[in-house]
């Protein structure tokens, strides 16, 4: 018997981990034309996101520009709020930064998306004030699933790699949230008057 699986039963499917690569009969991602062009800040999808709003005093304020093709690179600072040891980022938080990144990728292909699984590779500590500078792109789309990957550099753009990861990513309908999400919050971002803003955050197309 394995410690991870104590009864040896076989897992149900959704249980079971699934492969980070795109399988062999995967397809190329593709870019919505009215996708922000390449340079275009993306902008926050929702103002109380911890990874890129504005209305979460210690969030990451993580912000993001559209890439070519369905690309997309975004710079976080670490602040003090997001240590982990004295001085050095958490792994969390840096997981945060990337699983972002990666899920502003949606956008671009104007596809709703969650993560379904992703896996960090942390390779050189993050200190508090540095810039992680990230890029982000797809490597393959079969059928709901949008498999990508992503690193994070310090000391600028071509800096040293100090987190990867790569990602699957689940799409899913609107409903998702709706259905799931607490009514307070859903009712308000509902409420909110400002079409583009109301439709982005659940990352639908306005
Ligand atoms: C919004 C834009 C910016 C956001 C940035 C941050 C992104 C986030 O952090 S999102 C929040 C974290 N993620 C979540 O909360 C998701 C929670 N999980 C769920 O809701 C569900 O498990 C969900 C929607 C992912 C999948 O459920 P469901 O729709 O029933 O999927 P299901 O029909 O079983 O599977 C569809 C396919 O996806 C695959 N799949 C399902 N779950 C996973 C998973 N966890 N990992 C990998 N693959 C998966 C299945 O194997 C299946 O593949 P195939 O079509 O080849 O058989």
């Amino acid at each position: 018997m394995s410690a991870a699986n104590p009864t040896n039963q076989p897992r149900p499917p959704a249980q079971r981990k699934q492969p980070l690569e795109p399988p062999e009969d995967a397809v190329a991602p593709v870019r919505h034309p009215e996708a922000p062009a390449p340079g275009e800040p993306l902008g926050a999808h929702y103002g109380q996101c911890f990874g890129c709003g504005g209305e979460q005093p210690h969030g990451l304020h993580l912000s993001a520009t559209a890439g070519e093709g369905v690309s997309v690179t975004a710079e976080f600072t670490v602040k003090p709020a997001h240590q982990g040891a004295p001085g050095l980022a958490h792994g969390g938080v840096l997981t945060t930064a990337l699983d972002e990144t990666l899920g502003s990728l949606g956008w671009l292909m104007h596809v709703i998306a969650v993560t379904g699984r992703l896996e960090t590779d942390f390779l050189r500590p993050v200190p508090v004030g540095t810039v992680l500078h990230l890029e982000a792109h797809v490597t393959g789309v079969h059928g709901r699933k949008i498999y990508s990957t992503a690193v994070g550099r310090i000391g600028g753009p071509d800096g040293e790699v100090a987190v990867r990861a790569d990602a699957v990513f689940i799409e899913v309908k609107v409903e998702h949230f709706i259905d799931n999400g607490r009514d307070e919050e859903i009712e308000a971002a509902m409420a909110d008057p400002d079409q583009v803003r109301r439709a982005r955050a659940f990352e639908v197309n306005p």
